[in-house]
């Protein structure tokens, strides 16, 4: 176990009752460390893909809306990341406990934003593949300071809520309703995101 029921139950009501969440801390230094070395080396292996939009057919790179560069997990092959998919079985097991959510599928990947890049608002849901249901992020920059932008913006009843985007930050949000942009960063920006499924995900690597 990672966290407490109280602790997880705090963090589901609040997804519940505000369609998202953000919860600091929520990595440990150790696995902080152990993610971003093994960004590192995915980034010098030349691993990283610039990331497209749309699913399958509909797929196509547009800088102008999505900046970013992507590399998909496959917790099979991927095995520094266990600890980190073992925080999501947790989280999994959460949504199933104290939000009647059952989301047997997942998807993640590392992402890189270099400077200069952004992403335009958007929902997670593609008009042809609908399945992703909470939206994960865990931010990963150290010493993020402001000036260095790369804030992900929520829409939400006509407000703008700035996230900053610091190490070990947990957001999660229901993919359906929240409208969600990042700003333009001024410094290379690190995160890991993905997506609970309500199918399994089959192809979830063939998309941006
Ligand atoms: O990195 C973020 O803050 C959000 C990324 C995002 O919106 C996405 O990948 O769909
Ligand atoms: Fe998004």
């Amino acid at each position: 176990m990672f966290y407490s029921d109280d602790q997880w139950l705090s963090w589901m009501d609040e997804l519940a009752e505000n369609d998202y969440v953000i919860a600091d801390n929520f990595i440990s230094e150790d696995l902080y460390q152990s993610i971003m070395q093994y960004f590192a080396e995915l980034e010098q292996a030349d691993k990283l893909n610039k990331a497209g939009i749309g699913a399958q057919q509909d797929f196509t790179v547009k800088a102008e809306i999505r900046g970013d560069f992507i590399y998909w997990l496959d917790e099979s092959r991927d095995q520094p990341m266990a600890p980190f998919f073992g925080l999501m079985e947790e989280l999994n097991q959460s949504l199933r406990r104290f939000c009647y959510l059952s989301l047997p599928g997942s998807e993640f990947h590392l992402a890189k934003y270099p400077a200069g890049s952004h992403y335009h608002r958007h929902l997670d849901q593609f008009q042809e593949r609908s399945n992703r249901q909470i939206t994960v992020l865990i931010y990963l920059n150290k010493n993020w300071k402001p000036g260095n932008g790369g804030e992900l913006v929520i829409y939400k009843d006509d407000q703008e809520i700035k996230v900053e985007p610091i190490a070990k930050r947990l957001l999660l949000f229901k993919s359906d309703v929240i409208e969600h942009e990042v700003l333009t960063t001024n410094v290379p920006r690190y995160s890991l995101t993905g997506w609970l499924l309500k199918q399994p995900a089959e192809v979830g690597f063939l998309l941006g």
